[in-house]
Protein backbone atom coordinates (compact mmCIF):
# COMPACT_ATOMS: atom_id res chain seq x y z
CA UNK A 1 0.00 0.00 0.00
CA UNK A 2 1.41 3.02 -1.00
CA UNK A 3 0.40 6.89 1.09
CA UNK A 4 -2.06 8.96 -1.10
CA UNK A 5 -0.76 12.82 -0.91
CA UNK A 6 -3.41 15.24 0.64
CA UNK A 7 -3.55 18.85 0.09
CA UNK A 8 -1.99 21.06 0.26
CA UNK A 9 1.09 19.08 -0.64
CA UNK A 10 3.19 21.47 -3.07
CA UNK A 11 3.77 17.73 -5.75
CA UNK A 12 -0.01 17.42 -6.50
CA UNK A 13 0.84 20.77 -8.62
CA UNK A 14 3.70 19.40 -10.49
CA UNK A 15 3.37 18.29 -14.69
CA UNK A 16 4.21 14.70 -14.03
CA UNK A 17 6.47 13.19 -16.95
CA UNK A 18 5.94 10.95 -19.84
CA UNK A 19 6.55 7.35 -19.44
CA UNK A 20 9.41 6.44 -22.69
CA UNK A 21 9.59 2.96 -22.23
CA UNK A 22 6.95 0.21 -20.27
CA UNK A 23 9.57 -1.01 -17.78
CA UNK A 24 8.69 -3.83 -14.82
CA UNK A 25 9.10 -0.77 -12.48
CA UNK A 26 6.51 1.00 -14.40
CA UNK A 27 4.23 -2.08 -13.96
CA UNK A 28 5.49 -2.60 -10.56
CA UNK A 29 4.10 1.23 -10.05
CA UNK A 30 0.98 0.25 -11.74
CA UNK A 31 0.37 -2.85 -9.16
CA UNK A 32 0.96 -0.51 -6.41
CA UNK A 33 -1.39 2.24 -7.55
CA UNK A 34 -4.02 -0.77 -8.59
CA UNK A 35 -3.84 -1.83 -4.53
CA UNK A 36 -4.07 1.84 -3.07
CA UNK A 37 -6.59 2.65 -5.68
CA UNK A 38 -8.58 -0.58 -4.26
CA UNK A 39 -8.08 0.36 -1.15
CA UNK A 40 -9.16 4.26 -0.85
CA UNK A 41 -11.79 2.96 -2.44
CA UNK A 42 -11.61 4.95 -5.41
CA UNK A 43 -12.14 4.13 -9.29
CA UNK A 44 -9.49 6.19 -10.30
CA UNK A 45 -5.89 7.17 -9.44
CA UNK A 46 -2.91 9.33 -10.87
CA UNK A 47 1.00 8.20 -10.10
CA UNK A 48 1.47 11.86 -8.83
CA UNK A 49 -1.20 10.79 -5.65
CA UNK A 50 1.62 8.76 -5.01
CA UNK A 51 4.40 11.38 -5.20
CA UNK A 52 5.16 9.60 -8.42
CA UNK A 53 5.35 12.02 -11.15
CA UNK A 54 4.78 10.20 -14.41
CA UNK A 55 1.84 9.86 -17.04
CA UNK A 56 0.46 6.87 -15.52
CA UNK A 57 -3.56 6.46 -14.18
CA UNK A 58 -5.06 3.49 -13.31
CA UNK A 59 -8.90 3.19 -13.53
CA UNK A 60 -11.73 0.98 -12.40
CA UNK A 61 -15.06 1.36 -13.72
CA UNK A 62 -16.14 -1.85 -12.21
CA UNK A 63 -19.45 -2.43 -13.68
CA UNK A 64 -22.14 -3.85 -12.01
CA UNK A 65 -24.28 -6.81 -13.79
CA UNK A 66 -27.72 -7.32 -13.97
CA UNK A 67 -27.43 -9.88 -10.98
CA UNK A 68 -25.47 -7.11 -8.87
CA UNK A 69 -21.80 -8.57 -9.65
CA UNK A 70 -19.44 -6.38 -10.32
CA UNK A 71 -17.13 -7.39 -12.64
CA UNK A 72 -13.37 -5.70 -12.17
CA UNK A 73 -12.52 -3.68 -15.23
CA UNK A 74 -9.03 -3.08 -14.46
CA UNK A 75 -7.47 -0.26 -17.06
CA UNK A 76 -4.09 1.48 -16.97
CA UNK A 77 -3.39 4.75 -19.17
CA UNK A 78 0.28 5.69 -20.53
CA UNK A 79 0.76 9.19 -21.40
CA UNK A 80 -3.18 9.76 -22.08
CA UNK A 81 -3.93 12.91 -24.49
CA UNK A 82 -7.48 14.07 -24.68
CA UNK A 83 -7.90 14.03 -28.53
CA UNK A 84 -11.11 15.85 -29.04
CA UNK A 85 -14.46 16.71 -26.65
CA UNK A 86 -17.64 17.57 -27.30
CA UNK A 87 -19.62 20.94 -27.03
CA UNK A 88 -22.08 19.07 -24.59
CA UNK A 89 -21.48 19.20 -21.01
CA UNK A 90 -22.19 17.14 -18.22
CA UNK A 91 -22.57 18.32 -14.53
CA UNK A 92 -20.87 15.49 -11.00
CA UNK A 93 -20.31 15.97 -7.93
CA UNK A 94 -16.63 14.96 -8.14
CA UNK A 95 -14.74 14.24 -4.55
CA UNK A 96 -10.83 13.50 -5.33
CA UNK A 97 -8.82 11.23 -2.96
CA UNK A 98 -6.45 14.18 -2.39
CA UNK A 99 -9.38 16.16 -1.40
CA UNK A 100 -10.67 13.98 1.56
CA UNK A 101 -14.62 14.57 2.06
CA UNK A 102 -14.85 17.42 -0.13
CA UNK A 103 -17.43 17.44 -2.78
CA UNK A 104 -18.56 19.80 -5.25
CA UNK A 105 -20.20 19.69 -8.82
CA UNK A 106 -17.90 20.08 -11.68
CA UNK A 107 -18.95 20.85 -15.52
CA UNK A 108 -16.49 19.39 -17.86
CA UNK A 109 -17.41 18.19 -21.61
CA UNK A 110 -20.02 14.98 -21.72
CA UNK A 111 -18.08 12.84 -24.21
CA UNK A 112 -14.01 13.08 -24.81
CA UNK A 113 -12.08 10.88 -27.22
CA UNK A 114 -8.53 9.94 -25.20
CA UNK A 115 -5.03 8.50 -26.93
CA UNK A 116 -3.10 6.52 -25.12
CA UNK A 117 -0.69 3.42 -25.03
CA UNK A 118 -1.15 0.19 -22.61
CA UNK A 119 0.97 -1.29 -20.35
CA UNK A 120 2.27 -3.74 -23.44
CA UNK A 121 3.09 -0.38 -25.30
CA UNK A 122 0.20 -0.84 -27.81
CA UNK A 123 -1.34 2.42 -28.54
CA UNK A 124 -5.29 2.88 -28.26
CA UNK A 125 -7.96 5.48 -29.25
CA UNK A 126 -11.67 5.92 -27.19
CA UNK A 127 -14.65 7.33 -27.49
CA UNK A 128 -15.04 8.08 -23.69
CA UNK A 129 -18.79 9.29 -22.10
CA UNK A 130 -20.74 8.92 -18.74
CA UNK A 131 -18.07 8.73 -15.78
CA UNK A 132 -15.89 7.02 -17.84
CA UNK A 133 -15.67 10.67 -19.28
CA UNK A 134 -15.64 12.29 -16.09
CA UNK A 135 -12.99 10.10 -14.55
CA UNK A 136 -10.65 10.43 -17.34
CA UNK A 137 -10.24 13.90 -17.05
CA UNK A 138 -10.22 14.64 -13.93
CA UNK A 139 -7.16 11.94 -13.85
CA UNK A 140 -5.84 13.63 -16.83
CA UNK A 141 -5.98 17.15 -14.84
CA UNK A 142 -3.63 15.70 -12.33
CA UNK A 143 -1.24 14.73 -14.54
CA UNK A 144 -0.97 18.65 -15.41
CA UNK A 145 -1.16 19.96 -11.60
CA UNK A 146 -4.77 20.77 -11.68
CA UNK A 147 -7.00 19.96 -9.05
CA UNK A 148 -11.27 19.55 -9.59
CA UNK A 149 -11.15 22.75 -6.85
CA UNK A 150 -9.66 25.10 -9.48
CA UNK A 151 -13.14 24.51 -11.35
CA UNK A 152 -15.03 26.00 -8.53
CA UNK A 153 -15.29 29.86 -7.18
CA UNK A 154 -12.50 31.95 -6.08
CA UNK A 155 -14.31 31.86 -2.87
CA UNK A 156 -14.87 28.03 -3.09
CA UNK A 157 -10.97 27.45 -3.61
CA UNK A 158 -9.73 29.67 -0.47
CA UNK A 159 -12.25 28.01 1.48
CA UNK A 160 -11.21 25.07 1.08
CA UNK A 161 -7.31 25.80 0.46
CA UNK A 162 -7.62 27.34 3.94
CA UNK A 163 -8.93 24.57 5.67
CA UNK A 164 -6.22 22.04 4.93
CA UNK A 165 -3.47 24.48 5.21
CA UNK A 166 -5.16 24.88 8.85
CA UNK A 167 -5.54 20.88 8.83
CA UNK A 168 -1.69 20.74 7.93
CA UNK A 169 -0.46 22.93 10.36
CA UNK A 170 -2.34 21.35 13.21
CA UNK A 171 -0.76 17.77 12.25
CA UNK A 172 2.96 19.53 12.59
O1 LIG B 1 -8.75 11.40 -6.66
C1 LIG B 1 -8.91 10.71 -7.66
O2 LIG B 1 -8.37 10.95 -8.74
C2 LIG B 1 -9.92 9.55 -7.57
C3 LIG B 1 -11.27 10.15 -7.87
C4 LIG B 1 -11.61 9.89 -9.30
C5 LIG B 1 -12.90 10.56 -9.67
C6 LIG B 1 -13.22 11.85 -9.26
C7 LIG B 1 -14.42 12.42 -9.66
C8 LIG B 1 -15.30 11.72 -10.45
C9 LIG B 1 -14.97 10.43 -10.86
C10 LIG B 1 -13.78 9.86 -10.46
C11 LIG B 1 -12.33 9.63 -6.91
O3 LIG B 1 -12.03 9.89 -5.59
S1 LIG B 1 -12.59 7.92 -6.96
C12 LIG B 1 -13.97 7.91 -5.84
C13 LIG B 1 -15.24 7.92 -6.62
C14 LIG B 1 -15.98 6.76 -6.62
C15 LIG B 1 -17.13 6.69 -7.37
C16 LIG B 1 -17.58 7.79 -8.12
C17 LIG B 1 -16.83 8.95 -8.11
C18 LIG B 1 -15.64 9.04 -7.36
ZN1 LIG C 1 -8.36 13.33 -7.76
Amino acid sequence: LREIIILPDKQLRLVSKPIEKVTAEIRKLADDMFETMYDAPGIGLAAIQIAQPLRLITMDLAKRDENGETNPLPRVFINPEIIGSSEELSVYEEGCLSIPEYYEEVERPAKVRVRFTDLDGKVHEEDAEGLYATCIQHEIDHLNGVLFVDYLSKLKRDRVMKKFEKAAKRAE
